[in-house]
């Protein structure tokens, strides 16, 4: 248990397990943010006599679709593909899609939940939602990964749209699949409507810095952690994991800060570098030749490949996962701790279990929450929205400048209201009650709906 649920919570949570069998990531997510929430209807009572917290663990839609393509051979493929539209209290759906073999309908669900949180955490009108399928984009040809992408859109086109749904890329699904998604859509619809996806390429509505912005965003949040215990990035040894787009821009915001990151990671091992990860290396290697992580040691002498190691055993002061769900358990945060290690920032959405987040709140060393550390990425998509509506574009400074404001006003907002609620330091309890309170205020004003 992170800590016990409040009496007037455990029905709601028990209702949530009785009607979502099986999907234990979405149940693991609700009760993540249920945990916190007992001191809020003590002070707010109406949130309770209005059912908020029922009616946000309830989709407003959820869609479900086959994804049939034909792959190089000629042979028809089928895929399934899910959309789930979660709360629209303070905006549009907003949130990525995933392409993933292990991708079902609780893994969309517990994203789109903490995105429901993590948008509101941004100060910006977008609301939450998350899609994806369980299609495998690895050794795909770029010809099925268009095929793939032009049939998930021709089911996808009629629930989306800029004042609607707005998804964006997550695991699986970066600049190349949103390209092949907005021709296919602006084909089936016959309209230019820039603000429908974000993620877009520069030259075609995209926003300058939106490809960095969830990897900075979650170094400057955890830079603001340490400067709030008088503390900075300069001279700390760090560990990325993964090697996609999170991982990399954490890994460059945390080189500029002045940080030492020594090893990241792919779904098949990682790599241990002495000297500090060589990133031009890596992007080459990951971004542009699509390649495994295991090829850096062709070209960095001092550098070692750990097929299937554990990379949270490497000794470190900083860790960010930045890979996926439930990468570091409670045998590997006690690990962390026990190394030295003082900071946790979240690239990744869920990337540790409740035994290893209950250690690092234990330990009291400085752990930043998923959907409030990786929220630089949702957030420069709505900035990317913005430039969208008005027709405008803005320099990367400028636009980076605007994330970085965005992550210090988050990472206050949690402080505070941690403090408010009687748990100082503790970004969980914080993150989760500064999101919610913002959605459910919000739900009141308008009614049962
Ligand atoms: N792309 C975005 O803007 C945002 C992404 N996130 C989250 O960040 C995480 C990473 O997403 P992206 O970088 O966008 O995806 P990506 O597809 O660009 O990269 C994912 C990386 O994780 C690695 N990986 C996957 N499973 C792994 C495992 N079991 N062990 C080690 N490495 C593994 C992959 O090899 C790849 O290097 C996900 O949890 C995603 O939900 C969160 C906020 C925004
Ligand atoms: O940019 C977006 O809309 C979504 C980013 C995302 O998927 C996430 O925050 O987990």
């Amino acid at each position: 248990m992170l800590s016990s649920m409040d009496e007037k919570i455990v029905p709601i949570y028990q209702e949530v397990l009785a009607r979502n069998p099986g999907e234990v990531e979405f149940h693991q997510a609700v009760r993540e943010v249920l945990e916190s929430l007992g001191p809020v209807l003590v002070k707010n009572p109406e949130f309770a006599e209005h059912k908020i917290i029922e009616r946000i663990c309830e989709p407003e839609r959820q869609i479900i679709f086959r994804v049939p393509w034909v792959d190089t051979h000629g042979t028809t493929q089928i895929n399934r593909g899910f959309r789930v539209e979660f709360n629209s209290a303070l905006g549009p759906y907003k949130g990525g899609l995933r392409f993933h073999p292990s991708v079902y309908l609780g893994i969309i669900k517990f994203l789109g939940f903490e995105q429901i949180f993590k948008n509101s955490l941004t100060g910006l009108p977008i609301g939450g939602g998350k899609g994806g399928s369980d299609f495998d984009p690895k050794g795909k040809t770029d010809g099925e990964i268009m095929r793939f992408c032009q049939s998930f859109m021709t089911e996808l086109y009629r629930h989306i749209g800029e004042h609607t749904d707005v998804p964006a890329g997550d695991i699986g699904v970066g600049g190349r699949e949103i390209g092949f998604m907005f021709g296919q859509y602006k084909r089936i619809t016959n309209r230019w409507e820039a603000g429908v996806l974000t993620g877009k390429g520069l030259n075609w509505g995209g926003s300058l810095a939106r490809k960095e912005a969830t990897g900075y965003g979650a170094a400057f949040f955890v830079d603001e952690m340490l400067k709030a215990r008088k503390d900075s990035f300069e001279g700390k040894t760090c560990i990325v994991s993964g090697s996609g787009n999170v991982s990399i821009y954490t890994m460059e915001k945390i080189q500029q800060l002045g940080g030492k990151v020594v090893a990241c990671s792919d779904s098949n091992g990682y790599v241990y570098d002495e000297k500090g990860i060589n990133l031009e290396l890596v992007q080459q290697l990951k971004e542009i030749e699509r390649r495994r992580i295991k090829d850096y040691i062709n070209y960095r002498k001092q550098a070692k490949y750990v097929p299937k190691g554990n990379i949270w055993e490497i000794p470190c002061q900083v860790a960010m996962p930045s890979a996926t769900q439930n990468e570091i358990n409670g045998k590997d945060a006690a690990l962390l701790v026990k190394n030295g290690c003082i900071a946790v920032g979240e690239g990744a959405n869920m990337p540790t279990t409740p035994e290893g987040v209950h250690i690092f709140l234990d330990a009291a060393i400085a752990y930043a929450p998923g959907k409030a550390a990786n929220a630089g990425g949702v957030a420069t998509s709505a900035l990317e929205m913005q430039q969208n509506a008005t027709r405008d574009s803005w320099d990367f400074d400028e636009t980076e400048k605007r994330l970085h404001k965005i992550m210090k006003n988050i990472h206050r907002d949690c402080f505070e209201m941690a403090e408010k609620y009687g748990a100082p330091g503790n970004y969980v309890v914080g993150a989760n009650i500064a999101g919610f309170i913002k959605i459910a205020r919000a739900m009141l004003a308008m009614g049962v709906v």
